[in-house]
């Protein structure tokens, strides 16, 4: 069974993909890969150093993740270029880490706007919140604001858009795990897999 897991930025992914974790599951976290990608010695250097530039990215040092960050949010070129040469490059070091594991969650943050992943899966696992609620929990991270947490949120599919690709969407608005890890485990057990139970 493959899983991709989604949301929208601090909605709790990686908060779910643990859960996942501890059923012994792998999980395949696609930020992580879009950093190796993109930090220092990093297989897509060259190809974005030929189309952003030495001031942003070096094939040394990687890519400057606040200055691109930056210009995304007001270039969509930008955003589709650089989306346009980390996606499949993601995406094929996901297969590669999947291959021969009978169950595996992709934690996926783009897999609602990014068209390539529906087919990908057999199942879509939406984690939701408030907007409220992600701004809250994304500007208390370092180097981050509320403002910027809103531009990033105007980036994405809207909740609507999400729930639409899901087959199950669970709700984490309320900074409370055992609720989140209840919802997961009645996901879990709907979807076949036996449920490991731990104490608190
Ligand atoms: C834009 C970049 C440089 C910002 O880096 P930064 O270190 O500030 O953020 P980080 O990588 O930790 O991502 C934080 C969150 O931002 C959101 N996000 C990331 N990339 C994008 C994007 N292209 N569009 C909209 N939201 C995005 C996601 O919710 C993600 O979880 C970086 O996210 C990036 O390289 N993005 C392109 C790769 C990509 O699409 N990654 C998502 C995997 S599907
Ligand atoms: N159910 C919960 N109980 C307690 N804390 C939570 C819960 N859900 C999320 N959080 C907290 O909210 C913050 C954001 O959660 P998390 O990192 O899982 O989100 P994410 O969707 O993976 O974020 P990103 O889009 O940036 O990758 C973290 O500090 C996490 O500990």
């Amino acid at each position: 069974m493959r899983i991709g897991l989604t949301g929208g930025i601090a909605s709790g992914k990686s908060t779910a993909a643990r859960w996942w974790h501890q059923q012994s599951i792998p999980v395949i976290d696609t930020d992580a890969l879009a950093h190796s990608l993109t930090g220092p010695g990093g297989s897509a250097l060259p190809q974005l150093v030929t189309r952003f530039g030495p001031d942003l990215v070096s094939t040394k040092n990687g890519m400057d993740r606040q200055a691109m960050r930056s210009l995304i949010l007001v270039d969509p070129r930008a955003k589709r270029d650089l989306e346009g040469v980390l996606h499949p490059l993601i995406a094929e070091e996901a297969d590669r880490l999947a291959a021969n594991h009978d169950w595996v969650i992709f934690d996926v943050p783009l897999l609602t706007e990014t068209g390539g992943w529906r087919p990908r899966v057999d199942r879509v696992l939406v984690v939701d919140c408030s907007e409220a609620t992600q701004i809250r929990r994304a500007s208390s991270r370092a180097g981050w604001n509320p403002t910027q947490a809103a531009d990033v949120i105007r980036l994405q599919a809207s909740r609507q858009a999400r729930r639409n690709v899901a087959d199950a969407c669970l709700f984490n608005d309320t900074d409370d795990l055992q609720s989140l890890h209840q919802q997961l485990a009645f996901v879990a057990r709907n979807w076949g897999w036996v449920v490991k139970e731990f104490s608190p």
